[in-house]
């Protein structure tokens, strides 16, 4: 068990990591639940797999569950559902003290907390990720936001859940490929900026994969306290420290708009990828030793984690891909910086990184 605090001045939260949290949410939430109807908002396999122990910890608490069950999937992350939720939100009469309850994936959660953000300008909502994804990432911090037809999260606002509660436990539902994606944000934080936390991550990755608790609990708890440190410094992405957390996402963006937001490529996968690009094309700068680039592609090759970008069937051109690039978030007067590696573990974010070069790499990436 761990409680790691986000250190935010004036709005500090904990995120409570702890098996066997689900059956027991009513108490754990306390008296944050403070009406008799309580509003959660869930996908269709996060219900089937958890909503039964959920309903019945807020039965015998004496509340009543509002349940909103959405399509399970990225299309979820949309304007029609964004829509169609706040409706339902002010169906229920929500008040902005009230909580609202995001349980599943990212998918929810990011959804969820952007419409708690805009019902009557800012709702209290909880986190109960139930993917490691989730547990790791992004119930953490406080982006929220939608997809649109131009791009990935293009559409959001920062805004923090009052509590975060993470069980382990919840994962032994989810499919062995979900947890791989999910396990390539943890591999990120290693990535990013500590070395012996990748170290750690090809000890003990076979493990967590196969369902060791152990791991799993280690790896979700490191994951959150390496999280909440860059949050607290760097809150709405302003100095660059949050924007290493994008790691591989600029890259994995990309290829998650070019196979449509689909099951084709989870966006765990596409980070997976887009960091072995990002390692590769600091390799190619000579930022970066092709030895360590190798050892990261060689980490995903052996978590079953995508690795080879010709792999992925994309029947494109690199420069298609950088023209997905060019909505991303950090674009600044015509310029994209880019997450990219001294070594394991020293990210940095370049400012000087030619897109017309990054198009030649991503054709010769698509080559071999
Ligand atoms: N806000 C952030 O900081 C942040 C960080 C990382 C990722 N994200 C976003 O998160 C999303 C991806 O999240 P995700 O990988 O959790 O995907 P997801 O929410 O789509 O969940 C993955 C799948 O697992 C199912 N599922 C969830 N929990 C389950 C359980 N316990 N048992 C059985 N099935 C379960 C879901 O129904 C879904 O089919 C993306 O949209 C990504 O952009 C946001
Ligand atoms: O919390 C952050 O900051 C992140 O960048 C975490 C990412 O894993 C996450 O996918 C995030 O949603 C991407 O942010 P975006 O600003 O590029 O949409
Ligand atoms: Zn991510």
């Amino acid at each position: 068990m761990a409680v790691i605090a986000v250190s935010l001045a004036g709005r500090p939260y904990n995120v409570r990591v702890q098996r066997g949290l689900l059956g027991d949410i009513a108490q754990a939430c306390g008296p944050r639940l403070r009406k008799a109807v309580v509003p959660i908002v869930t996908d269709a396999n996060v219900h089937a797999a958890w909503g039964a122990a959920v309903e019945a910890s807020l039965l015998a608490a004496g509340k009543q569950p509002a349940w909103r069950v959405l399509s399970p999937g990225e299309k979820t992350k949309s304007w029609e559902s964004l829509s169609a939720l706040v409706d339902w939100l002010l169906e229920l009469e929500v008040e902005r003290g009230d909580h609202i309850i995001a349980l599943g994936g990212g998918v929810i959660g990011d959804l969820t907390g952007f419409a708690a953000s805009i019902l009557k300008r800012g709702c209290n909502f909880i986190q109960v990720p139930t993917t490691l994804l989730a547990q790791v990432d992004s119930s953490v911090g406080g982006k929220t936001a939608i997809n649109t037809a131009a791009g990935k999260n293009l559409v959001g606002a920062f805004h923090q859940p009052s509590l975060v509660l993470a069980d382990p436990d919840a994962l032994d539902t989810l499919p062995p490929r979900e947890v791989r994606a999910g396990y390539a944000e943890v591999v990120k934080y290693g990535l990013l900026g500590d070395a012996a936390f990748f170290d750690w991550c090809e000890a003990n990755g076979p493990a967590l994969l196969a369902g060791d608790a152990q791991a799993r609990e280690t790896a979700i708890a490191a994951s959150v306290e390496a999280k909440a440190r860059v949050v607290a410094e760097d809150e709405r992405e302003t100095t660059g420290a949050r924007a290493l957390l994008n790691l591989g996402h600029t890259f994995g963006h990309a290829l998650e708009a070019q196979t449509g937001f689909s099951d084709r490529l989870l966006h765990g996968e596409g980070v997976a990828m887009g960091m072995v690009l990002a390692a590769r094309y600091s390799a190619r700068r000579g930022l970066m030793a092709a030895a360590e680039a190798d050892r990261i592609s060689a980490h995903f090759a052996a978590t079953d984690l995508p690795h080879r970008l010709s792999a992925l069937g994309l029947n494109c051109a690199g420069e298609t891909l950088v023209q997905h690039m060019l909505h991303d978030k950090k674009m600044d007067a015509g310029t994209l910086p880019f997450v990219l590696m001294r070594g394991i573990g020293s990210a940095f974010l370049a400012k000087d990184v030619e897109l017309a070069d990054v198009a030649r790499f991503l054709d010769a990436e698509l080559a071999v």
